[in-house]
């Protein structure tokens, strides 16, 4: 509710004002006589409650419906990790339950954004790092196949781990071929028309290490779009992009998204993972959007 002092006239210019987690800039007539106004689909009831010769006195009280993307918490580095543990400690998720309906979430946002088409029937370079977010990329990778599509892993440093020896046979017994050789730039631009970045999470700490340089410096250089698992890889968890940053233009936050989401400008951001139990939801006050009926994600802009 604003209480504002307005100098009287017929037609009254507002100034121009921004409410906050609203993107909105408003100007705004009223007529004397007060009633129902609106402004760039935002309904405004002004009731002039005082009128004077030269000051009336106006309440503008005014209702939006919030879009996903700000109603939605962006979680600093130690809360992602926080409820994950949560996830695993508390509500006895395994990682693999986990990791496969966030894969899963991501394979259904590139499939909702990118068709066959439009990739020119190239196939899919899925580039995974060495923890968690390249295990997403594994399972993603999975199910970009049982879309139709024609994935490519690019995993060049493998985990020890038994689930992760698991994904991997599961993607080879699914004819995804699996190479530890980054595609030189001609190569890329020839046989590929997305690329997937699921080579850091949210635990990445920079600066990047060396194994991993060629990778990313290929992701920032390629004109390629380039669809990023919870994280663009050599952001900064919450400051985001430095100047040189790798610019996706999709963006699938997982569970919630990450302080640095906020610097993102590309096309599409989907949230992702939609596995996290109402108490989790209220205890960190996520305000995750609706999920439409029993959709995997969801468009946050
Ligand atoms: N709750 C959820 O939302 C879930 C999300 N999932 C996904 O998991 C990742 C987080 O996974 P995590 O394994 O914790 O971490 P990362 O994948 O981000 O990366 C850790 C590995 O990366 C190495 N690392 C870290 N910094 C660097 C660096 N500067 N240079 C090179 N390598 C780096 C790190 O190595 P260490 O030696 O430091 O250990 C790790 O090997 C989350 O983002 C989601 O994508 C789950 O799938 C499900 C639950
Ligand atoms: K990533």
């Amino acid at each position: 509710m604003f209480s504002l002092f307005l100098n009287t006239k017929q037609i009254f210019l507002f100034q121009a004002f921004n409410l906050k987690n609203y993107k909105y800039k408003v100007i705004l007539f009223i007529s004397a006589s007060g009633g129902l106004g609106t402004a760039l689909g935002m309904k405004f009831k002004v009731i002039v409650t005082n009128l004077k010769p030269v000051i009336l006195k106006a309440f503008v009280s005014y209702s939006q419906t919030p879009t996903a993307s700000n109603m939605v918490k962006y979680l600093q580095q130690q809360e992602a990790i926080d409820i994950d543990l949560e996830l695993f400690n508390n509500y006895q998720f395994s990682v693999d339950q986990l990791m496969e309906l966030a894969g899963l979430s991501c394979a259904s946002a590139i499939g909702k954004s990118y068709s066959e088409l439009q990739l020119q029937n190239k196939s899919i370079l899925i580039c995974c790092g060495p923890g968690n977010n390249g295990g997403d990329g594994l399972v993603c990778a999975r199910h970009l196949k049982l879309f139709e599509y024609n994935p490519v892993v690019y995993y060049p440093k493998k985990t020890d781990k038994d689930l992760y020896k698991r994904l991997v046979n599961q993607c080879i017994l699914m004819n995804i071929p699996i190479t530890e050789c980054l595609p030189n730039k001609s190569q890329l631009n020839r046989e590929f028309g997305l690329i997937v970045d699921a080579i850091f999470g949210f635990s990445f700490k920079p600066p990047i290490r060396e194994a991993f340089v060629p990778v990313i410096d290929l992701m920032k250089d390629t004109s390629l779009p380039i669809a990023s698992i919870d994280i663009p890889s050599g952001w900064d968890v919450e400051a985001g992009a430095t100047e040189d940053g790798m610019k996706p233009e999709m963006l699938i936050s997982l569970t919630a998204p990450k302080k640095c989401a906020e610097f993102f400008k590309g096309k599409y951001h989907y949230l992702g993972g939609r596995f996290v139990p109402p108490t989790l939801q209220e205890k960190y006050k996520l305000n995750l959007p609706k999920y439409h009926g029993t959709e995997c994600c969801v468009l946050l802009n």
